[in-house]
């Protein structure tokens, strides 16, 4: 636990000047809130005793006035600065959280549960807060307000300020004490959220096929066990807290009860400082209050941080080269005794794979359902690594190559392509931001899809909906089309672009395939020919290899 909350803390190190800030500002305002008791105690028990505790008379109180006005203002910027630093190191976390994912998505992680994803991306990385705001901010406070209680009680008398200050400093260790008790709860209260959160988003994100399949009381009775798994796991974690509340209260009346002791002791010369004590003390309570809850909140802190680091750290698919070789210029491919299977038992795609594209051959590539085809596509792109054998884009071997730059060399209309939830410019845009408008144009037209999207009265502005739900899987389909025929990348890869379109436009698109593409290599993946493709050479997937086939 240890370990991920200091990693955690490394990771906001760009944001040290607004946290520390954070933190001065509440040891500010807790000094302030000591002077202010400190203050008024020396008042009255010098008004008791008619004596002096320290010297340099009344005029001390002078400073009650500025201190009252000063004490509010610095809680008021004490929370505006702390929270500004905590937005600010959460935005940070979850670019960075969002960038790893990114690399390790690809080729599936063992982490497909979407509802589960995003609740590390959005819960799991909100709970971090509770490491600066639930126990750095109020345990820094916490330890100047019992350094300032010893230095004034010391100057009076030594016994006194130990009576008072320890049991007060013993309130501090109580987190690092409480927290590895709790972190066993802490897990469960953060495993069992992203169970939740699982079991909502599944059926909700397929609602259609939920309420087709009448799995929705199915659907509503595991949202309810995992409801009740993760308040059960919730009570486990707050026990611990009231365990921590109660040590702190303890520990609190332990320091004034000290001060009343060492009054009773010391007898009428004693009364002054030990009503001082006893103010301080009571002032100490405010400063010390979130300490013991601290300790649950660094154990659920520190479960978050182990979810999110657990997802970070997977290996990424494809390791990239350490130090990458330049670019070639051309672009052709070359694939040599490819063997590739996707884990290490299981059953082989590739065995002994050739394949040559050079630059402008349009190849289609045949195949029964689950041969290799996609498979293909994805070791084209570095979304998945041979295990042995080569593949070479213009005569560089491609894991000597960065991912990025053969992805802009590469694009690919996957089978499952899908529209963002934004406008059909933007969606065109993805693979090319600073392409003009009639470009957008060319790629809708010779996608089949211009005049749809003339039609509409707002035109290239007009919101595709979540996963293009604003269009008809057909529509949707020569839309991905249109943003992969507008990359300039020199090597297409076409996976059954036809797909969910009516045998007209399919036929219509494919005859236009050889001008939609010109001076591209195509590598043209589908089930069948329609016999209008025109393709240089016809390939067929079969026991792991490619061999000629005749249409
Ligand atoms: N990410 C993956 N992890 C593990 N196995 C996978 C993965 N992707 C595909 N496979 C497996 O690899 C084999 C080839 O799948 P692939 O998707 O390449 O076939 P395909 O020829 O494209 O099929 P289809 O025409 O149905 O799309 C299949 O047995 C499939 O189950």
């Amino acid at each position: 636990m240890t370990a991920d909350l200091l990693r955690v803390l490394s990771l906001w190190r760009g944001r040290a000047g607004w946290l520390l800030a954070g933190m001065a500002m509440a040891c500010g305002a807790v000094l302030a809130g000591l002077a202010l008791l400190g203050l008024a105690g020396r008042g009255v028990a010098e008004g008791v005793t008619q004596a002096a505790v320290f010297t340099g008379g009344a005029a001390a109180l002078i400073w009650l006035r500025p201190v009252i006005i000063l004490r509010p203002l610095l809680r008021y910027l004490e929370r505006l600065v702390t929270h500004a630093a905590t937005f600010r190191a959460l935005a940070d976390t979850r670019i960075w959280f969002f960038r790893r994912l990114a690399e390790r998505l690809p080729a599936g992680l063992g982490f497909r549960r979407a509802g589960d994803l995003l609740g590390r991306l959005v819960s799991d990385i909100d709970a971090l807060d509770r490491v600066y705001l639930g126990a750095l901010v109020p345990g820094v406070a916490g330890v100047a307000a019992v350094l300032a209680i010893a230095l004034i009680l010391g100057a009076i008398d030594p016994a006194l300020a130990a009576l008072v200050a320890l049991p007060l400093a013993l309130a501090l260790l109580l987190p690092p004490l409480l927290a590895p008790g709790a972190a066993a709860a802490g897990q469960r209260v953060a495993e069992s959220q992203g169970a939740l959160r699982a079991v909502v988003v599944d059926p909700l994100t397929g609602i259609e096929d939920t309420l087709a399949a009448g799995a929705e009381p199915r659907a509503s009775a595991r949202v309810a066990r995992e409801g009740v798994a993760l308040a059960e796991a919730q009570r486990a974690l707050a026990r611990r807290g009231a365990w921590g509340g109660a040590a702190g209260a303890l520990l609190g009346q332990a320091a004034m009860l000290g001060a009343l002791g060492y009054g009773l002791a010391m007898g009428e010369a004693g009364v002054a400082a030990a009503v001082l004590g006893l103010f301080l003390a009571t002032a100490a309570g405010e400063a010390l209050g979130l300490m013991p809850r601290a300790g649950a909140a660094l154990a659920a802190a520190g479960a978050s941080a182990r979810r999110l680091f657990e997802a970070a750290d997977q290996a990424p698919p494809v390791a990239e080269p350490t130090t990458p070789a330049a670019m070639p210029k051309g672009h052709a491919i070359r694939i040599r005794d490819l063997q590739f299977a996707w884990t290490k038992d299981g059953p082989p795609v590739f065995e002994g794979l050739d394949l040559d594209v050079p630059e402008g051959a349009r190849i289609a590539l045949l195949g029964p359902s689950g041969i290799g085809k996609s498979t293909l596509a994805s070791l084209l792109l570095k979304l998945a690594a041979p295990q042995s054998g080569s593949i070479t884009l213009g005569g560089a071997d491609l894991a000597t190559l960065p991912a990025d730059a053969v992805r802009a060399r590469i694009a690919c209309l996957t089978q499952d392509a899908r529209l963002f939830d934004d406008s059909i410019e933007a969606n065109l845009r993805i693979g090319r931001p600073e392409a003009e408008e009639g470009a957008l144009w060319q790629a809708l037209d010779r996608a089949g899809i211009g005049e749809v999207v003339r039609s509409l009265p707002e035109g290239l502005a007009t919101r595709c909906g979540e996963a293009g739900a604003r269009f008809s899987g057909g529509q949707a389909r020569r839309l991905v089309l249109a943003r992969a025929l507008l990359s300039e990348a020199p090597v297409l890869i076409l996976d059954e672009p036809a797909a969910g379109l009516d045998p007209e436009t399919e036929r219509a698109f494919l005859e236009t395939l050889g001008e939609a593409t010109a001076g591209r290599s195509v590598i043209l993946i589908v089930h069948r020919l329609v016999g209008v493709e025109r393709p240089t050479r016809i390939l067929r997937l079969a026991a792991g290899r490619a061999m000629p086939a005749m249409g």
